[in-house]
């Protein structure tokens, strides 16, 4: 992750549309030195949790589901993890790599109980074939064995799932031996900004939070590195980090967000509204370390200011049609 905490830290220095305010850091920091606030994982009661490999498997599932949902207005990452719950819980097989690898779009929408096409829904169908078929192909059908593959560290983790998903297919042919073809992008969350290479991998790194978080550092929980997360780059925690005065925008940008404009994929603003929040995030432990002495890892930071976001009906959001986050 030192390639997401390099790559966010030039987008932050070299920016034209959002900024990181370290005055602003400093009032938050401040404010939070007492008594930094801890959100429990699953403050909401809503994953499926037994404690085994099964756990593992929906984690996982869900992590390769998880963008995009401010498309439909009514729908939330909430109804996607009560939702896969609810699946497994009636069908502990509903994640099966021979299932994954079969799903249609609107088996997925019975599945999670939704009355119309989902947000992104031949993405999300995509992503989980993708999933099934290199689960099968490389860890036995099982996510528990790319956990197991780790060696307790969250970086190799997050490095394997960046290598493994897509899924690199060898096409054979008579004429020529053989034609490597990806599909995809899946966990390969990075981009081009200004000439530079961003690296973020959200969903890879929510996905060894999410271990960490639902097995207590236990088990398919235990990281040696859990230090080395970042914040998950999405679309709720840049608006708090606004409204918190850390991160400042551009007029124009501004009122982009405010008028519910679409922004797009891999554009200029894009880049730095996540990578500036992942800088800032930084910032804000490295603060709270050195000046208060508090040790807080990135990942709880995350979900404290998630959380706040989640609660404010009145959030204004960027909205970037993605698979990443
Ligand atoms: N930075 C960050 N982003 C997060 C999460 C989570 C869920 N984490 C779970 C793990 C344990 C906890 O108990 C949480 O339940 C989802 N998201 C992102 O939010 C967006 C959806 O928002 P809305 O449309 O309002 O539901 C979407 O981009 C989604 O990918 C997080 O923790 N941090």
């Amino acid at each position: 992750m030192e390639d997401v905490r390099a790559s966010c830290a030039w987008v932050a220095a070299n920016s034209s549309h959002v900024t990181v305010d370290y005055s602003g850091i400093e009032k938050v920091t401040e404010a939070m030195k007492d008594s930094i606030p801890k959100v429990e994982w699953d403050f909401e009661g809503i994953h499926y949790f037994d404690n085994g490999p099964l756990t593992v498997q929906y984690l996982l599932v869900l992590d390769a589901l998880n963008f995009c949902f401010w498309p439909d207005k009514d729908m939330d990452y909430d109804h996607l993890a009560s939702g896969l719950k609810a699946a497994l819980e009636e069908d502990k097989f509903a994640f099966d790599v021979d299932r994954l690898q079969k799903y249609t779009g609107p088996q997925l929408r019975k599945m999670l109980n939704w009355p119309r096409p989902l947000p992104l829904e031949d993405e999300r169908v995509r992503l989980l074939h993708e999933l099934g078929q290199e689960l099968e192909r490389s860890f036995e059908g099982r996510a528990s064995k790319l956990v197991e593959s780790c060696g307790k560290s969250a970086v190799k983790l997050v490095q394997l799932m960046a290598q493994h998903f897509p899924v690199t297919v060898m096409i054979f042919h008579l004429t020529i031996l053989y034609d490597s073809r990806e599909f995809g992008e899946g966990f390969r969350d990075h981009t081009m900004y200004k000439g530079h290479q961003i690296f973020l991998y959200k969903r890879a790194q929510i996905f060894a939070a999410d271990l960490w978080g639902a097995f207590k550092g236990q088990g398919y929980g235990e990281f040696n590195d859990v230090g080395s997360i970042t914040m998950f780059a999405d679309y709720i925690v840049p608006g708090v980090l606004q409204q918190l005065g850390v991160l400042k925008y551009s007029s124009s940008l501004a009122s982009t967000i405010e008028k519910q404009c679409e922004i797009c994929s891999g554009s200029e603003e894009e880049v730095e509204l996540r990578a500036c929040s992942v800088h800032a995030v930084e910032k804000m432990r490295e603060l709270l370390n050195k000046t208060y002495g508090k040790q807080v890892l990135s990942l709880e930071l995350d979900l404290w200011l998630w959380s706040v976001g989640t609660r404010c009906p009145t959030l204004r959001h960027h909205r970037t049609l993605s698979i990443y986050y």
